[in-house]
């Protein structure tokens, strides 16, 4: 068997964290990985200079879902000519396995794939809702994996081991944490200004990821509030500040949603209300269903209901439910899954 796997899709830290966890599973077992993504999007930021990659290849393509007329049409016919390159690349290393995580970045190497008579389709999808180019892809694949659809085989979400390992039950409320997602969260952004001032006369210490785009204005109010919180942009070792947390504030992207799960941090979840179908907020009500989280859309945020759950916020239970919520080891299978023919 060829000891070179393709892995393709990104867009956001949601998708490109699955393929990060994969390529450290793939490479533990000896094999190579080739990542293929795209120009626009995140996938530079998180892959270009890792050295885990034989090779890394960021095609010039972009998303067809909220485009029009011509727009969509070059899109499209773009993602058709890159997947003859990507076709190029498959031959060139006799690639017979190639792993999806999903977003428009995949595309191109996924239709390749399926051009390729020799070649294995596989598919994770993250979300609730299945998104628009794993619903197109979903009948050419040789299997797909999702902790929220019937059709996986494993439910477990590939969350870095790492989250488990850290693992706490909360039980005070000392430090609380607020996270944007990937990019950031501007609706998040803004409520933790609101409340700080109360949470600091709480003597509750303020984690807070602002996103890239948002990170100096954040900073610059807490210093006009004369909060001393830790504030950052993006970090790249995220569990350094969960860890500390005992609450949290949180969209509810998926890879974020189950990394929390792992850690055992109760949440307080905003779910980012363009998300595709809503997706989002399903991704959380299937925690709310459990009662293990909290749940608030955006344009009904109530800053007192937010300090009545502060009041008795239930942090023991809901850690430990969480522990029995997600399982490690979903790379692990997902991958074993991957290479068992
Ligand atoms: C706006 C949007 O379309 N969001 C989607 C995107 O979210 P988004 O890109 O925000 O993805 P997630 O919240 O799922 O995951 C973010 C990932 O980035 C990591 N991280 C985040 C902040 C930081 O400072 N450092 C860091 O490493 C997190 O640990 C996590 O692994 O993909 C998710 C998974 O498909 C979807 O559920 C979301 O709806």
């Amino acid at each position: 068997m060829s000891k070179i796997v393709v892995i393709t899709g990104g867009g956001t830290g949601g998708h490109l964290k699955i393929a990060d966890v994969f390529i450290d599973e793939l490479k533990n077992r000896g094999f190579e990985v080739i990542y293929i993504g795209s120009t626009y999007g995140q996938d530079r930021f998180w892959f270009e200079n890792d050295d885990r990659l034989k090779e890394k290849y960021f095609l010039n393509t972009s998303g067809v879902v909220n485009k029009k007329g011509f727009a969509k049409i070059f899109s499209l016919l773009n993602i058709f000519y890159k997947a003859l390159f990507c076709l190029k690349i498959l031959k060139k290393y006799n690639i017979k396995k190639v792993i999806s995580v999903g977003g428009f970045s995949a595309a191109s190497a996924s239709f390749a794939s399926i051009f390729k008579k020799d070649c294995e389709l596989f598919l994770h999808e993250q979300n609730s809702k299945i998104g628009a180019l794993n619903a197109k892809t979903l009948k050419y694949t040789k299997k797909a994996y999702s902790s929220f659809h019937d059709f996986s085989p494993i439910k477990d979400y590939p969350v870095d081991v790492k989250f488990f390992n850290k693992q706490r039950v909360r039980s005070e409320l000392k430090t609380i944490a607020f996270f944007g997602g990937s990019q950031g969260a501007l609706a998040i952004n803004n409520f933790a200004l609101k409340v700080a001032p109360k949470l600091n006369e709480m003597g509750i210490k303020i984690v807070h990821q602002t996103g890239k785009n948002d990170f100096l204005r954040v900073k610059n109010e807490y210093l006009k509030l004369g909060i001393n919180a830790d504030v950052f942009d993006f970090s790249k070792d995220i569990l350094e500040k969960m860890k500390e947390a005992d609450f949290c504030v949180s969209r509810s992207g998926a890879s974020t949603l189950f990394e929390l799960c792992a850690n055992c941090l109760p949440t307080f979840f905003i779910p980012f209300k363009y998300a595709a179908q809503n997706h989002q907020y399903y991704n959380a009500k299937a925690l709310f269903d459990k009662d293990l989280c909290y749940l608030q859309n955006e344009d009904d945020l109530d800053i007192e209901l937010f300090f009545d759950i502060l009041k008795e916020p239930n942090l023991e239970a809901i850690s430990i439910g969480l522990k029995e919520f997600i399982k490690p080891n979903g790379a692990k299978q997902i991958v074993d899954d991957i290479l068992k023919d």
